[in-house]
């Protein structure tokens, strides 16, 4: 392992011969570093050296460093026994590749579109509530990342900055995340104030007829912050006596009668395209497919809702299979790597979204966490593409990849 070391403003490379830190960097419990705010780069010190944040989970310790603990547990954690939350992540672990060489990877292009959209690359930014508890500047910050990587953001319902101070704070195309509330009427007026400031889709999620039980907002008592969309529609405050006043304030709002019928109801306020965020089998992606809308993102909320749902990419095949290409299928969950992404294309998702890695690198180090969060990522797909004999994200097919169900199939 090298690590970059700069020490009183210089950069020094330290190989392996010297002194080892890597049990620094193995896991959580044993990370000991302080983050180093005075630097625009993502450095940490460790005693009197200052290391280069080079992956996700380092940004993760980071943000544990650095936030208060109410806060740390909201964004990291999920609901009930965390069965789902470990599996997202691992589910990608037990995926190989079968990589093809010979083939001339010189040139790469990691470019994508979704939904007439062009982007960068086929990472996008999944909706997460309350970036202000993370970073001051909030979703300006994250968009201000987006924008600067190419990358498509998904603004969440429960934004801590407001859908027009995104939308004025810089260039870049933006979806709008939908929660149905009780109140209809508020619901439908934050869609039309997204259409008015250039978001350019509407991403309804349906996984959230009741918030998850979340046993660490419960135990810290969490409280969510005041929302300013809402400013003057209704008020978010709720005061709840015990455990975690986002589920009180949840089980207030959220619409827990919505279903499918009520598409129709969506489509009758907007002309943006809609996309269904939370599909997680084939009989829901077919009538996704009927219901008319644009696209479905496989999701289980980062596994915050129901815990013992499969991890997302282990369904991903079905969703696929089920929509038949008639509509783009997208992912969210577990992506931690370039060669998780790389995975989920190969099993037929057209673009991938990030939650917590956002929100990492926005606690440790505002909009440039994000960048850099979302740079490695694609550097990351990049180097795997190669490795695996692929020039453009087209040329990334299913024979690419190994899964538990091949493994079982080829010994019938
Ligand atoms: C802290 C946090 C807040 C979230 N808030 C929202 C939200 O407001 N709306 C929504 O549709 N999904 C929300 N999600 C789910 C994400 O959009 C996404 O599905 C999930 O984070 C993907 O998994 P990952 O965090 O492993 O990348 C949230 C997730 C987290 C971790
Ligand atoms: C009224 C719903 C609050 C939801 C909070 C954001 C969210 O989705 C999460 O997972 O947390």
């Amino acid at each position: 392992m090298l690590l970059k070391l700069i020490l009183q403003g210089e950069m020094v490379v330290c190989a392996g011969a010297g002194a080892d830190y890597r049990h620094l960097f193995s896991s959580a419990s044993n990370f000991s570093g302080q983050p180093l705010h005075q630097f625009s780069s993502a450095l940490y010190s460790i005693g009197n050296m200052v290391v280069e944040v080079v992956n996700v989970s380092e940004f993760q310790q980071l943000a544990k460093e650095i936030l208060p603990k109410m806060y740390y547990d909201y964004f990291t954690g999920g609901a009930e026994d965390e069965h789902t939350l470990r599996e997202n992540l691992e589910a990608f672990r037990r995926i190989t590749f079968r990589p093809r060489v010979l083939i001339d990877v010189s040139r790469t292009n990691l470019s994508t579109n979704i939904l007439g959209f062009d982007m960068s690359s086929p990472i996008m930014v999944a909706p997460t509530a309350f970036h202000s508890l993370a970073y001051s500047e909030g979703e300006v910050a994250t968009a201000k990342a987006a924008a600067a990587t190419n990358t498509i953001m998904v603004l969440s319902y429960s934004s801590t900055r407001t859908i027009e101070e995104v939308a004025s704070s810089c260039n870049g195309i933006r979806f709008f995340q939908l929660y149905v509330y009780k109140r209809r009427d508020v619901s439908a007026i934050l869609v039309q104030r997204a259409e008015r400031n250039g978001y350019k889709a509407i991403v309804l999620t349906v996984d959230t007829p009741k918030l998850g039980r979340r046993w660490r907002d419960i135990k810290n008592k969490m409280v969510a912050p005041q929302l300013k969309n809402f400013d003057g529609l209704f008020s978010t405050e709720v005061v709840a006596e015990k455990g975690s006043n986002l589920e009180a304030f949840a089980s207030q709002t959220l619409d827990s009668s919505l279903n499918w019928k009520d598409i129709e109801w969506l489509k009758s306020i907007t002309n943006l395209p809609i996309l269904l965020k939370g599909v997680l089998t084939a009989e829901d992606a077919v009538k996704a497919v009927e219901v008319g809308v644009a696209g479905v993102i496989v999701s289980n909320h980062g596994a915050r809702q129901l815990d013992f749902v499969p991890a997302t990419i282990s369904v991903l095949e079905e969703v696929v299979q089920a929509v038949g290409g008639r509509i783009p299928v997208l992912l969210d969950g577990g992506i931690r790597r370039g060669t998780d992404v790389f995975k989920a294309l190969a099993l037929g998702a057209q673009a991938v979204l990030i939650g917590r890695p956002v929100i990492y690198g926005l606690a440790a180090k505002g909009q440039y966490g994000v960048t850099r969060v979302i740079e490695m990522l694609r550097d990351e797909l990049e180097r795997t593409m190669s490795l695996c004999g692929c020039c453009s994200v087209k040329d990334i097919t299913r024979n690419h990849v190994r899964t538990e169900r091949d493994k079982l199939q080829s010994l019938l």
